[in-house]
């Protein structure tokens, strides 16, 4: 296999995964001036973007650049520099063995997933270093609501990659005048935020909902901040980056606003119904109801304690009602307010 010498930037670029963020990224890539392949598994995806300029499933009403281009087949990603996964989370590692075959050897891949494997309680760079071993590790993460950052308004985001010459290089392919990378040596950090704010989200959904008032709301952010900061550095992370975009940043977004699917599925249970309602008819990932159960095993592994997290799957899971989880989360016993 051949062995990619980094430039700058990358100019070739393939994005697997044509759900809204996908689809974003690759029109991000395409106003940066990259030639970009973005592989959809829909057929009606795939005819959507290179005949309509849209993704009509994924992304309703937002005009793609043409530039965007997109096939149904991996092997057209042979030649990319370049790559950047974007399947849900519980995709990944089916996803990046399908890839296997296609791609060169080290070429970097940019995981853009949040969520934390059910079964295995992996991260995502430990599913590609199980997957594809050979291959170099970058994250993605941070607050950026797809259809915001494809119809070109200002985001700023988290680009983790150990390797300080290659993260430099994906930032530099990425950045544009509305998309604004920054470069963070903490993968893991980045990884772990990214997974449990889409947890927190449902639970803030679900106070809202249920009509528990700001007080609740800025409650649940603050705790839940602190629940990130003790699982990242209890898996190896720095505090600070729970501190940058894609931790604070993207939970005070995913929090904030019925955008948010996860906040749109707590939202839903918040206000009566079951998670079969919720969830119905949706064909978007609401990536913490898959990662929760996960998010809480492996915490129990690491002797951490999440109440939060942990009350939304048991939410989830239909172990407890709303009510009883606010009273028991109420009357924990009382305690200095320390994150760590
Ligand atoms: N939508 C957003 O605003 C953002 C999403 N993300 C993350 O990006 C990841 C992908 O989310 P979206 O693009 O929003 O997805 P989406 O909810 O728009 O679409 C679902 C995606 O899942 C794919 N899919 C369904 N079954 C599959 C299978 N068996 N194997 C592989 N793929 C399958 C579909 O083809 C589609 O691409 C998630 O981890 C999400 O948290 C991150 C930042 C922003
Ligand atoms: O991750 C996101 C924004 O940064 C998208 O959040 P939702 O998946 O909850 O819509």
């Amino acid at each position: 296999m051949k062995k990619l010498k980094h430039a700058d930037h990358f100019d070739k670029i393939g994005v697997i995964g044509a759900g809204a963020w996908g689809t974003a990224l690759a029109q991000v890539c395409a106003r940066a001036g990259r030639d970009v392949i973005l592989q959809a598994r829909e057929l009606d995806v795939v005819e959507s973007i290179n005949t309509a300029h849209r993704n009509e499933i994924y992304l309703k009403g937002i005009d793609l650049l043409p530039q965007v281009r997109a096939t149904a087949n991996l092997s057209d990603l042979a030649e990319c520099e370049l790559i950047l996964a974007v399947p849900p989370a519980q995709h990944m590692r089916s996803t990046l063995k399908a890839l296997a075959p296609f791609i060169s050897d080290g070429v970097p891949i940019v995981l853009c997933a949040k969520g934390v494997e059910r079964g295995t309680d992996a991260l995502m760079n430990e599913v590609l270093a199980e997957t594809l071993p050979n291959a170099t590790a970058a994250v993605l993460s941070g607050p950026s609501f797809a259809a915001e950052v494809a119809r070109g308004l200002p985001a700023a985001v988290t680009l983790a990659c150990p390797d300080v010459d290659l993260g430099a290089q994906i930032i530099h392919t990425l950045a544009t005048p509305t998309f604004r990378p920054y470069h963070s040596d903490d993968m893991i950090g980045a990884e772990a935020a990214g997974a449990l704010k889409n947890v927190l989200a449902i639970a803030c959904g679900i106070s809202e909902g249920r009509g528990l008032g700001r007080n609740a709301h800025a409650a649940l952010i603050t705790r839940g901040f602190a629940e990130i900061l003790r699982f990242a550095v209890a898996l190896g992370a720095r505090s600070e980056t729970v501190a940058g975009l894609c931790g604070l940043g993207d939970l005070v977004l995913t929090c904030s606003s019925p955008q948010s699917r996860n906040m749109s599925v707590g939202l839903a249970l918040g206000g009566g119904q079951t998670l079969e309602q919720a969830l119905a008819g949706k064909v978007s990932v609401a990536e913490g109801v898959e990662s929760a159960p996960a998010v809480v095993h492996l915490a129990k592994k690491l002797g951490v304690e999440l109440p939060i997290c942990e009350a939304v799957a048991a939410i989830l899971a239909g172990e407890v009602n709303v009510e009883d989880t606010v009273s028991a989360l109420m009357s924990r016993p009382l305690k200095f307010e320390t994150a760590l």
